[in-house]
């Protein structure tokens, strides 16, 4: 059969998707499940590697029932994930050896205490352009060493695996038979020396994690291997690109250029500057990235992280139950009418940055009797908001560059008050594409230029859907942001 499509895998923090595009980009069919998510004791977070598969093999079989598409169209696969979440398996049984610890998880923040208190914090931002934080991979695989009963033993023995979800997702999809990641996930493991592109010997040593357990180290747009014994391909499609799903938000909003920056509002929310060909050390805490390489050459990327954005809008969905679903949230902020003097602080897994704070939890200041829940909805959207604004604010006094407009997507960007105060506090037009699924298009393009189904990165246009231009006077604007900067301070000071 013709080869008429690309398939796209994005496995997020709280769905799996699979999207096929056609030669034009459009997007033809998608396929979305939830799946669980653990929260064992305060700041833990976990998934079950083996739902997230399952999750997988389900939209992809709903993808194929409901779409009329076939397997044996499908050209090539992409792979794109939510980065740091730490797989360990044992490669003889199949099996991971424990949950997966979830990017936003802080089982291992006394190890990066210690890491801290050691005098490491230089070694590691040199070497992987990180900060010392639990969000990271690396800390994630010693704790699970340090609490399975016999996992450093069997990690000595060569029996385990550590991977990303991108690596697990290939090692299944492969059955068995590719063990390998992406540049970009590795340049989240706190493992990966970003400048000498490779495992680095000395941290591996300093935390005694054996080099057998990882992956081999590939680029963005190649054959990773091939689909096999998988009954909804039949046949062995092509698996050919890998890549963490911010660094392919980047991509899929064609950001090609340095100085181009955007922000996907999904579970977290990812700020990514293109920084070019030589990487940019913040001194501010942001974080040196990669953001993809291509023909054998890297670019680099600065990124802000914010914990919990759309997690925020679940919270109130599921643990305070104010919501039945995500999208009211937009009607109840609009609804609300107080002067915008409620500030929800959302550091339920610490702060990431630039203030990584790992101890910080949630705080929500200025409740008078008169507060309902439509406030409570407003000031938890309006704190993504701030969130971002500390990052930019941060970007532009370490590089310099200051942002004209910012371009975002990821599925709280369906929120237009979000949208719009967003505008409204960074004083930046907003520009949404009109495709929103910008993260598995990204995925979807390297892919497709991996085998030859489309010539070069920017040969199919993304089209501008919304624009949200800014409408708030600066006194305002400031008298606000300057409610969350005191907002933020006391939260920290609390927290300590
Ligand atoms: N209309 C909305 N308003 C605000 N938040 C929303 C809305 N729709 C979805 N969200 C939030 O967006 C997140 C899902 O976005 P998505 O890009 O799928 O995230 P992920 O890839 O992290 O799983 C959820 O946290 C959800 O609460
Ligand atoms: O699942 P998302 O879209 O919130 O993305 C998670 C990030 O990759 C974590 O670094």
């Amino acid at each position: 059969m013709e080869k008429k499509y690309i398939l796209a895998i994005d496995q997020g923090t709280t769905s799996s998707r699979a999207i096929i595009f056609d030669k034009k980009g459009n997007k033809i069919a998608v396929a979305q499940k939830e799946f669980p998510q653990y929260f064992p004791k305060s700041g833990w977070v976990e998934h079950d590697a083996n739902e997230i598969w399952q999750s997988v093999q389900s939209v992809l079989a709903d993808l194929f029932i409901h779409s009329g598409a076939q397997p044996s169209e499908i050209a090539a696969i992409g792979i794109t994930n939510q980065r740091e979440t730490t797989v360990v398996w044992n490669k003889n049984t199949g099996l991971p050896i424990s949950h997966a610890l979830v990017w936003q998880s802080r089982q291992s923040a006394d190890i990066c205490d210690q890491l801290i208190a050691d005098g490491y914090e230089n070694f590691f931002h040199k070497k992987t352009g990180l900060v010392i934080d639990a969000y990271f991979s690396a800390t994630k695989i010693r704790w699970i060493l340090d609490n399975v009963p016999t996992a450093q033993e069997m990690a000595e023995a060569g029996d385990l695996l550590f991977g990303t979800i991108d690596t697990w997702l290939l090692w299944k999809l492969t059955n068995g038979e590719s063990f390998a990641t992406d540049v970009t996930n590795a340049s989240r493991t706190m493992l990966y020396n970003i400048v000498e592109e490779k495992w680095d010997e000395e941290i591996l040593h300093l935390l005694n994690i054996p080099v057998s357990m990882l992956p081999e180290v590939r680029k963005n747009s190649e054959i990773y291997g091939y689909t096999k014994d998988f009954h909804f391909f039949g046949e062995s499609v092509p698996i050919a690109n890998l890549m963490g799903d911010q660094q392919a938000a980047l991509v899929g909003q064609q950001c090609f250029e340095e100085g181009m920056i955007k922000n996907t509002y999904g579970t977290g929310a990812f700020i990514i500057m293109n920084t070019g060909e030589n990487p940019h050390f913040s001194e501010n805490k942001l974080l040196t990235t990669i953001a993809y390489k291509l023909d054998d050459k890297v670019t680099y990327a600065l990124e802000g992280s914010i914990f919990i954005a759309g997690s925020v809008v679940q919270w109130l969905r599921d643990g305070v139950k104010i919501l039945t679903h995500a999208d009211q949230s937009e009607e109840m902020a609009y609804k609300s009418d107080t002067d915008d003097d409620i500030y929800l602080v959302p550091a339920f897994t610490g702060l990431g940055a630039p203030y990584w704070n790992q101890n910080a939890r949630g705080a929500i200041f200025g409740l008078t009797r008169a507060t309902n829940d439509n406030d409570l909805v407003k000031a938890a959207l309006q704190a993504i908001c701030y969130q971002t604004k500390d990052i930019l604010d941060t970007m532009t006094n370490d590089t310099g560059i200051s942002i004209p407009s910012l371009r975002v997507d990821g599925g709280a960007t369906a929120n237009s008050y979000l949208m719009q105060f967003q505008a409204d506090v960074l004083n930046v037009p907003i520009r949404r594409p009109e495709n929103a699924e910008t993260t598995a298009f990204g995925t979807a393009l390297l892919a497709g230029l991996a085998i030859g189904f489309w010539k070069n990165k920017t040969e199919v246009e993304r089209m501008d859907g919304k624009l949200y231009q800014p409408n708030m006077d600066k006194e305002r604007r400031e008298k606000l942001y300057q409610g969350w900067v005191r907002a933020v301070t006391a939260t920290q000071t609390f927290s300590k």
